[in-house]
C-alpha cells in the first residue's frame, strides 16, 4: 500500500515501508502511455502517475451537452498499416488492443494570401499536380523537393525505431540498413529551408513550404528539422491521416485498457510534487498529498521545464539542462475555442483541416495563423444529431493572459472568441448565428488542465540549430531519471512522441536487464 508522510527529508524515503515499482512514469500524454505499454508488455512492474481526471494530457477530451471535444491533437498521424513508422497502430498491437480510425482524403485545406487556395489531398500525385498548377514555372522543384523528403522518409520506414542511445541496436540497424542510417545521419543535421531553397526561386512558393511546416512544427522552415519533414510530408500519404473513431481521446483510453492487461497500474488525480533522489539518483516520486513511491527507474513526461525546476528543484538542475534552454525556448500556446454549430453553416464537401493566412508578413503573430478542424465531418457521433464541431486555434502567448481580474480575463476571451469567429465567417457564412454551444481555452487553460509551463505546445530552437542534433534523447543526467515526450527527441507531434515512448522504453529495459 503507499504510504502518505509529511515530507521532511530524502533519508527518510529509503525505508521498505514504501510500494516499489520497477518504472514510475509521471504523465499519461501519449508519449508517457507508449513508454509506459511497452514495459509492461515486457514484464516490467509500472506505475503511471497522472495529475487529471483521465488520460491522454493534450491528446485527451472533454465532453459537454453532447458534444465530445478533443483538447489539442486533431490530425493524427502514426495509423498507417504498413511499414515501421505507423507507431501508433503498433503501440497499441504490443498490448493486444486495436483502434478503429477513419481516413481523412484531405490532410489540410490551406486558404492562403493572394488567393493561394490548396488542398493537401492523401493521393500525392494529386497534391502534387494542385501545386504545380498554381506554380508551373516550379514543376521541377517543386517534385524535388517533395522527392528529397521521400528519401528521408523511406530511410525510417525501413527499420524498426527504438533507442538511438542503445549501442548494440544503433550495431544491428546499421547492418541491416546501412544504406538508410547513412541517410539518416546525413539528414539530421539539416532544416527544410536550406534544402528547399536548393529547388525552388519563386518567394511565393517558399512561403507555402513556411506554413507547410508551421502549421505543425510552429516554426518556419529554415528552423523546422528536416527528419521530421520528411515524416509528416510523406506520411500524410503514406500511411496517411486517420481519425481514431470516438475521437482522439480513444488513443489514450486504449493504451490504459492495454497497460492494465499487461498488470501495468495507472492513478488518477495523482500529481506528483517532486522527484526524490539519493546520492543523486531518481529513486521514487512524492504527490501533492504525501504519498510516497519508490522506482527503480523514474520517467518524467512532464515538459523539461516542468521536469527539471519544478519536480527536480531548480537548484539540482544540471548543467547540461541550462544548455539546452539556451538551445531551445517555449513555442506560444494556443487560444482555442471549441464550438458546437448548426450542421447547415457548413457548405457542401468541406474538408476536414483548414489553415487560414491573411498576410504572410503575419503568419507568426498571434492570431495570424488559425487553423480548423471539424472531426465530426469523419465521425459525425461526436455531436449531438444535425450539429457539428468546430474546434479552432491560433498561437497565443501565456504574457496576454496573465494578472488579469475574472471578469477581464472572461471578457477578453470572448473579444478574442469575436475576432476568431468573425474571420471564419468568410468561409462559413452563419457560423456566428449557427453556434450552439462555445467554449474558449487560453494559455492558462494549457497550463492548468495540461500541467504544461505556459501552456506551451512545447520547444522550438532559439536560433537556427543543426536540424534535430541539439534535441536530447531520453536519458537525463540525473541517473535514474528518464524524459519522454515533446521535449525529448523527435519533438512535438503524436507520432513523434510516441517514437520517443517506444525509444524510451527500450532504453529503461535495457538498463533494467529487462
Ligand atoms: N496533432 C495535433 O493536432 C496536436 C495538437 C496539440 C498537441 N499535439 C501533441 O501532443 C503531444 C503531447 O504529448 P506528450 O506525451 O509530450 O505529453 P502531454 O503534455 O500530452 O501529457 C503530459 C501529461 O503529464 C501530466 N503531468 C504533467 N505533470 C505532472 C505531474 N507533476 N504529476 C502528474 N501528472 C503530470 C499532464 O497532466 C498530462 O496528462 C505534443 O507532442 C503535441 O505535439 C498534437
Ligand atoms: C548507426 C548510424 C551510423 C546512424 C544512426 C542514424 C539513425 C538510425 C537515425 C535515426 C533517426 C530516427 C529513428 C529518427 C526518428 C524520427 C521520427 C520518428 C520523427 C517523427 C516525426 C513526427 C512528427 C514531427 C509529426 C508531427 C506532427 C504534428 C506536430 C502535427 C501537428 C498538427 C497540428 C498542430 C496541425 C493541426 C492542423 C489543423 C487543425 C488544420
Amino acid at each position: 500500500m503507499p504510504v502518505s508522510t509529511p515530507f521532511q527529508s530524502f533519508a527518510e524515503y529509503s525505508s521498505d515501508a514504501y510500494q516499489e515499482f520497477d518504472v514510475i512514469v509521471i504523465g499519461s500524454g501519449i508519449g508517457g502511455l507508449v513508454t509506459a505499454t511497452q514495459l509492461a508488455a515486457k514484464g516490467a512492474k509500472v506505475l503511471v502517475l497522472e495529475s487529471y481526471i483521465i488520460p491522454g494530457g493534450s491528446s485527451a477530451y472533454f465532453e459537454r451537452e453532447g458534444y465530445r471535444f478533443d483538447v489539442g491533437a486533431s490530425m493524427i498521424f502514426g495509423f498507417g498499416d504498413k511499414g515501421t513508422t505507423n507507431l501508433l497502430t503498433r503501440a497499441l498491437q504490443a498490448v493486444n488492443v486495436t483502434l478503429e480510425t477513419i481516413p481523412d482524403p484531405v490532410q489540410i485545406h490551406y486558404h492562403l494570401p493572394h488567393d493561394l487556395t490548396l488542398r493537401v489531398h492523401r493521393n500525392y500525385e494529386k497534391f502534387l499536380q494542385e501545386l504545380i498548377t498554381r506554380f508551373p514555372h516550379e514543376e521541377k522543384g517543386i517534385r524535388k523537393f517533395y522527392d528529397e523528403c521521400w528519401n528521408v522518409f523511406n530511410c525510417l520506414n525501413s527499420m524498426e525505431l527504438l533507442s538511438l542511445e542503445e549501442p548494440r541496436y544503433l550495431m544491428r540497424v546499421f547492418f541491416q540498413e546501412p544504406g538508410s542510417c547513412l541517410g539518416l545521419v546525413q539528414y539530421l543535421p539539416q532544416n527544410v529551408g536550406d534544402i528547399a531553397k536548393r529547388y525552388i526561386t519563386d518567394p511565393e512558393l517558399l512561403k507555402f513550404i513556411d506554413i507547410e511546416c508551421y502549421c505543425w512544427s510552429v516554426v518556419p522552415a529554415d528552423l523546422t528539422p528536416m527528419i521530421n519533414a520528411g515524416m509528416v510530408f510523406s506520411d500524410r500519404h503514406y500511411g496517411g491521416i486517420n481519425y481514431p473513431k470516438g475521437g482522439v481521446g480513444q488513443i489514450a483510453l486504449k493504451l490504459v485498457e492495454g497497460l492494465e492487461k499487461f498488470g501495468g497500474q495507472i492513478e488518477y488525480k495523482a500529481r506528483v510534487k517532486q522527484i526524490l533522489l539519493e546520492n543523486g539518483k531518481a529513486v521514487g516520486v512524492q504527490l501533492v498529498d504525501g504519498t510516497v513511491y519508490r522506482g527503480k527507474r523514474i520517467v518524467s513526461n512532464a515538459t523539461r521545464w516542468d521536469t527539471f525546476g519544478k519536480l527536480i528543484p531548480p537548484e539540482l538542475i544540471p548543467r547540461a539542462e541550462h544548455k539546452w534552454r539556451e538551445r531551445y525556448q517555449k513555442s506560444p500556446s494556443f487560444l482555442s475555442l471549441h464550438l458546437g454549430v448548426e450542421a447547415s453553416v457548413l457548405p457542401p464537401e468541406t474538408d476536414c483541416h483548414h489553415i487560414i493566412v491573411k498576410d504572410w508578413e503575419k503568419m507568426e503573430e498571434p492570431e495570424g495563423t488559425i487553423f480548423v478542424s471539424i472531426p465530426t465531418l469523419l465521425d459525425p457521433s461526436l455531436a449531438p444529431k444535425g450539429y457539428h464541431i468546430v474546434h479552432t486555434f491560433t498561437p497565443s502567448w501565456i504574457d496576454e493572459w496573465e494578472k488579469l481580474p475574472e471578469s477581464e480575463y472572461e471578457a477578453k476571451k470572448e473579444e478574442a472568441a469575436g475576432r476568431i469567429i468573425n474571420q471564419l465567417e468568410t468561409f462559413f457564412p452563419g457560423l456566428d448565428a449557427g453556434l450552439d454551444y462555445m467554449e474558449v481555452g487560453t494559455a492558462r487553460s494549457h497550463r492548468r488542465f495540461l500541467n504544461r509551463q505556459d501552456g506551451t505546445y512545447g520547444p522550438i530552437p532559439a536560433y537556427k540549430l543543426k536540424g534535430l542534433l541539439g534535441m536530447p534523447f531520453n536519458r537525463t543526467s540525473i541517473r535514474g531519471l528518464y524524459c519522454v515526450g515533446d521535449s525529448t527527441f523527435p519533438g512535438q507531434g503524436l507520432n513523434a512522441v510516441a517514437f520517443s515512448g517506444f525509444a524510451c522504453a527500450h532504453r529503461v529495459a535495457v538498463d533494467l536487464g529487462l
